[in-house]
């Protein structure tokens, strides 16, 4: 099941989707006393960030960490951490603890070790995880071709961090499982612009989980996805 919701520019979307999570990040707060946030990387959350970062919520109550990262240190432009310590976690949010995938000094395959370990302290399922959306149909870093897809989609798959390579990833990636990630409480897709609009209809008919890796999302997610659309 999904809801759309299209607005007219993209600070509304952003107004919209930072009232929605922080609603839900207020709600988790009230009944367990603390919150879980997995946010996307890449471009298109940027204005989406800088909204949510000025939300007055108990922020040292909340932990933050990403759905994929690109293996890449923190002070690359490449990564999302970057992206995340630049718009995010910044104002308000700044009192967040922010929990990394990326660590240095290991492979990518012992990297994706330590980030299971460290992030399996965080409740499960995410209060609050926030998806993105690439033109070729990748979501998270399930990209088309990838090496280790059919582990990172596998419901059934232990719940965790893995490793995907793949021809059009750039460097190799670090990103939640399928299975940590569609039973969040609130699930959203944040996408801009008529070309992910039409990559959205095209992934809605029917195909090939592995050719569009947003169509597991689109129709095994456990929670009602929320998608987030403007021009
Ligand atoms: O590589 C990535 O791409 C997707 C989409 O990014 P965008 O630049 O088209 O917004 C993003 O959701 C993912 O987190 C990131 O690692």
């Amino acid at each position: 099941m999904e809801h759309f919701h299209s607005f007219e520019t993209r600070q509304a979307l952003a107004d919209a989707l930072a009232d929605a999570v922080a609603g839900a990040l207020t709600a988790a707060i009230k009944a367990r006393g603390r919150a879980s946030l997995a946010v996307s990387g890449g471009s298109t959350p940027k204005l989406f960030f800088a909204t949510l970062s000025t939300r007055p919520l108990p922020w040292e109550k909340v932990t933050v960490t990403l759905v994929d990262e690109r293996f890449v240190p923190p002070e690359s432009d490449r990564s999302n951490h970057n992206l995340l310590a630049a718009h995010l976690l910044t104002n308000a949010a700044a009192k967040a603890r922010f929990v990394p995938l990326y660590h240095a000094g290991r492979t990518a395959e012992e990297a994706a070790v330590l980030a299971s370990r460290e992030t399996c302290g965080i409740d499960e399922p995410f209060d609050v995880a926030i998806l993105g959306m690439g033109t070729d149909g990748h979501t998270a870093s399930f990209f088309p071709g990838g090496d280790n897809l059919a582990e990172a989609l596998d419901a059934a798959a232990t719940r965790g961090v893995v490793t995907i390579r793949a021809p059009d990833a750039g460097e190799p990636r670090l990103t939640f499982t399928f299975s940590a990630l569609r039973d969040a409480r609130f699930l959203a897709l944040h996408i801009e612009g008529e070309e992910k609009k039409r990559v959205l209809e095209a992934a809605r008919a029917e195909g090939r989980e592995e050719d569009m890796p947003i169509r597991a999302v689109l129709n095994r997610s456990l929670t009602p996805l929320e998608i987030f659309w403007a021009p």
